[in-house]
């Protein structure tokens, strides 16, 4: 018999077309390449300087998302881009899509949005492939029980080229999640809990596979959300065994298979589980009881603190300059502190679920005076059905602004910025100095406590706000 194999072994042998020696990387193949504008247009020139063609373009998936604005359309209906570089950014990406033969979820798509949130969508994304793309936050789509990771713009250039990576073997990293979590708490309150645990080094080198009762009773969108930030953790990839949620949520998508194909498929992806007794290089055992409302305090997403809980002093003079920038007081917790802006959405938080929770809160509420926020759909797709539940009549009534999809105010692109000095209370993944415009302060948190912050004007738990109204 052969020895027990983890998941990820699985899916690196599955997809080896040339093993690693000590002098070489390993050749991998790639089952689903996916585009964006800003880390394709090197490398379709590449391409184009070499006379190369795109090697799968049925296994190539563009889609605009950085560079659209997510302001409403002029009266022609048409985007109003913030720069010359961001229009031509996307008409580079629709000529090369055009020229080699991509689809392109582009403008008059039905699908366009966030990458890492319309491969799932489409069920492009499925148990047991390869996916690439060149996005940090491509580790989104592990919560499938892919092998998926962001790459290069050089490697963008060999993916299309021969649909082949060039990768080195990493290591193995078990997360056990054991126990449920608490009522009141969410996926990304477990993975900012994750992060402040092992800390933004702690998975360097390694994929991540996350088990447990507490992994497996998450929902598909709360899987992608825990996966979407392993990079925050410095993992190469986050990785969740496929079982019936995953199947549940991907049956009738439009590229998932269908009929006999579909019952083919589930037998394939049931054999897609760490085999008992199998070895990871590390593992690490996480109590999920003990997760609470939890915020980033600092510039990087594994400064965290629970709510209800005191930031920590600082024992570096990098994490002194971190409280400096942020204004932020050690010995007292982060609840009160003023916020000026809140922003809802990105690939971590801006699925269906995320506005159904920011909305919950902001029911029959309104936005603290002082306070602008932001709800921008990961999808078109995900903003027309949030439409048809009434969720951006709640919105708009709290006083927020409803956007189009993209990946907006979580990188500061198309306009949409803090001013240096504003506090953003964010459900996006990273809080680095400026990331959301020069000299803004952002604690990332999950949508019900960016929700809740918003209505009190100050960083909240959405607890206190309901006991609040209930007292
Ligand atoms: C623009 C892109 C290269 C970048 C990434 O790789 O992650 C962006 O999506 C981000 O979140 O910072
Ligand atoms: S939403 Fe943010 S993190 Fe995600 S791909 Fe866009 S810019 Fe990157």
């Amino acid at each position: 018999m052969s020895a027990p194999r983890t998941l990820f072994d699985k899916l690196w042998d599955a997809h080896l077309v040339k093993a690693p020696t000590p002098a070489t990387p390993g050749i991998l193949y790639i089952d689903l390449h996916l585009i964006h504008e800003v880390t394709s247009p090197q490398a379709f020139a590449e391409l184009r300087a070499r006379n190369l063609t795109v090697r799968c373009p049925e296994r190539t998936l563009a889609t605009l998302d950085h560079s659209t604005p997510t302001t409403p359309f002029d009266d022609l209906g048409q985007p109003v881009y913030a720069s010359e570089e961001a229009a031509a950014q996307v008409a580079e990406l629709e000529k090369n899509c055009a020229q080699f033969g991509i689809r392109l979820n582009g403008w008059s798509s039905d699908h366009r949005g966030i990458v890492h949130v319309i491969g799932p969508e489409l069920g492009a994304t499925r148990p047991g492939m390869t996916i690439v793309c060149g996005d940090s936050h491509t580790s989104t789509h592990g919560a499938f029980g892919a092998l998926a990771f962001g790459i290069g713009t050089t490697e963008v250039g060999h993916v299309l080229a021969t649909q082949c990576l060039l990768q080195s073997k990493p290591k193995t990293l078990a997360i056990h999640v054991d126990g449920s979590l608490p009522r009141g708490t969410s996926a990304k309150d477990l993975v900012l809990h994750i992060i402040g645990k092992i800390g933004v080094n702690g998975g360097t080198g390694h994929v991540i596979e996350y088990r447990g009762a507490a992994i497996s009773a998450l929902t598909m969108e709360q899987r992608m959300t825990v996966c979407n930030m392993s990079i925050e953790a410095g993992a190469r990839a986050g990785l969740i065994a496929p079982d019936q949620v995953t199947y549940d949520y991907l049956r009738g998508r439009p590229y998932a298979p269908q009929g006999e194909d579909w019952d083919k498929a589930v037998a394939e992806w049931n054999a897609l589980r760490s085999d008992a007794g199998a070895s990871y290089d590390r593992e690490v055992h996480i109590d999920a009881s003990q997760v609470r409302p939890t915020v980033t305090y600092g510039t990087h997403p594994g400064m965290v603190v629970a709510l209800d809980a005191a930031v920590p002093a600082a024992t570096s003079l990098q994490d002194r300059r971190a409280l400096d920038y942020m204004r932020v007081e050690a010995g007292k917790p982060l609840t009160g502190m003023a916020v000026d802006v809140v922003f809802v959405g990105s690939c971590t938080n801006s699925r269906l679920s995320d506005l159904r929770d920011a909305a919950d809160v902001l029911r029959g509420r309104k936005l603290a005076e002082r306070v602008r926020m932001l709800v921008v759909p990961g999808s078109l797709a995900i903003k027309r059905e949030a439409e048809q539940e009434g969720l951006d009549q709640v919105f708009r009534a709290a006083g927020a602004e409803w956007r189009e999809p993209g990946c907006s105010m979580c990188i500061a692109m198309n306009g949409d910025l803090a001013q240096p000095g504003q506090l953003v209370v964010s459900t996006s993944n990273r809080n680095f100095e400026g990331r959301q415009g020069p000299g803004a302060r952002t604690v990332l948190a999950s949508p019900a406590v960016a929700a809740a912050s918003a209505v009190a004007g100050c960083i909240t738990d959405p607890q206190s706000l309901l006991q609040e109204q209930a007292a």
